[in-house]
């Protein structure tokens, strides 16, 4: 019996979106509730912005952990909740207050029913970047604790409430974020022969990234590059001297993703010659791609289907990226889609999934970990 109101716990963490490495509010909140559950059988630990919270099993053969992720998005909400965002120009736009929702239920349940299995509930901070998932692995009370297997999901506006959906192997993309600044001769507006245009630079790299994954990329491989920001200049009638873009590469192998870098350095190479300026290329955070191991994978499908609460199926492969997949590279374990039935999809100001999803979450998810425990 959930002691927790879930639907309260969602919204309250919906208004603090924070960004990665610095989610002290959500921290200091999910400590409080976290308090509430404290008994014997529970320890809880902090790590940075993130938390671990570790259960004894009863009669444990192995540590089954359950990971989350809490950072929000810098984007301004659009939703018209009445719980809006309270932080300007942050959003949980991506459904980690969703994710974090259920993980506290996940923690409510096995603190009021002492587990088989112990369990490791990891709420780690900094998806969205720089990536938290490589760093907590590293620390201390991972390796403590370290789980035999590691379970996630994440939400899926576009599947309908009560549905679950994940795939032996391959899940989610390979991904690398990208910046790339451009510097030139700044100038007069009317004088473009005494300067080195960096606005101009930047619309053509971008024009010309387009032909990589067409020109570039195996057409049986797959492979996305995406610019989501571009800046430069600081007038209409000044000619810019420096620019910057960033965006993100996705690909289906590691292959197409060293083929994707290699290409860009070139551009890089023919624009600085071709434009006159210099030109500085940063990676960013690179990603694992989120590999499920495949036994577990089908008896997930297989556990799922037989549960007469979801309606499950075996869904593709998507462009996506997850700091999940550090975990899985070392630990068998699976990512698994969530219907949250939205109209707009993740990363969109307007993203509303269904609040019900968390009770499915909670549910099936816990219904599976202790499936694990029996297995
Ligand atoms: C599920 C999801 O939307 N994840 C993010 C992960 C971002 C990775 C990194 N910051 C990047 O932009 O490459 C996604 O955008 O897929």
């Amino acid at each position: 019996m959930s002691e927790l109101d879930l639907i309260q716990i969602r919204r309250e963490l919906h208004q603090i979106p924070e960004p990665g490495f610095e989610e002290l509010k959500t921290q200091a909140y999910l400590l409080w509730q976290l308090s509430s559950m404290q008994v014997p059988h529970m320890e809880v630990e902090t790590w940075q912005t993130g938390i671990f919270v570790r259960f004894q099993g009863y009669d444990a053969n192995k540590t089954i952990a359950w990971r989350t992720d809490m950072d929000g998005l810098p984007m301004n909400e659009n939703t018209n909740y009445e719980f809006a965002s309270l932080h300007e120009g942050y959003m949980h736009a991506c459904g980690h207050d969703i994710h974090m929702t259920i993980a506290l239920g996940l923690c409510e349940q096995f603190a009021q029913a002492q587990p088989k299995d112990h369990v490791l509930v990891l709420f780690q901070p900094a998806e969205e970047g720089p990536g938290g998932a490589e760093p907590m692995m590293k620390a201390e009370p991972f390796q403590r604790w370290y789980p035999d297997e590691i379970y996630a999901l994440h939400i899926a506006p576009e599947l309908s409430e009560g549905t679950v959906a994940t795939r032996p192997g391959l899940l989610f993309a390979n991904t690398s974020e990208l910046f790339i600044d451009f510097v030139g001769q700044a100038g007069h507006a009317a004088y473009p022969h005494q300067a080195n245009d960096m606005v101009v630079t930047a619309s053509h790299f971008v024009t010309q990234l387009q032909s990589i994954v067409s020109r570039n990329v195996d057409p049986l491989d797959s492979a996305v590059v995406t610019i989501g920001l571009i800046q430069g200049g600081t007038k209409q009638n000044i000619i810019a001297g420096e620019a910057r873009i960033e965006g993100t590469i996705r690909t289906m192998s590691a292959e197409a993703m060293r083929k994707v870098k290699e290409r860009i350095q070139q551009m890089l190479q023919g624009a600085e010659a071709s434009f006159t300026c210099r030109t500085k290329v940063d990676w960013g955070a690179t990603y694992e791609q989120v590999y499920n191991n495949h036994e577990l994978a089908e008896d997930f499908l297989s556990f799922s289907e037989q549960s007469e609460d979801v309606h499950s199926y075996a869904c593709r492969e998507a462009m996506t990226g997850e700091d999940f997949g550090y975990f899985l590279k070392d630990i068998p374990g699976l990512m698994f889609w969530l219907g949250a039935d939205s109209p707009y999809g993740l990363h969109d100001a307007r993203l509303t999934p269904v609040e019900e999803a968390i009770h499915n979450g909670v549910h099936h998810t816990a219904a599976y970990l202790k499936h694990r425990m029996n297995t």
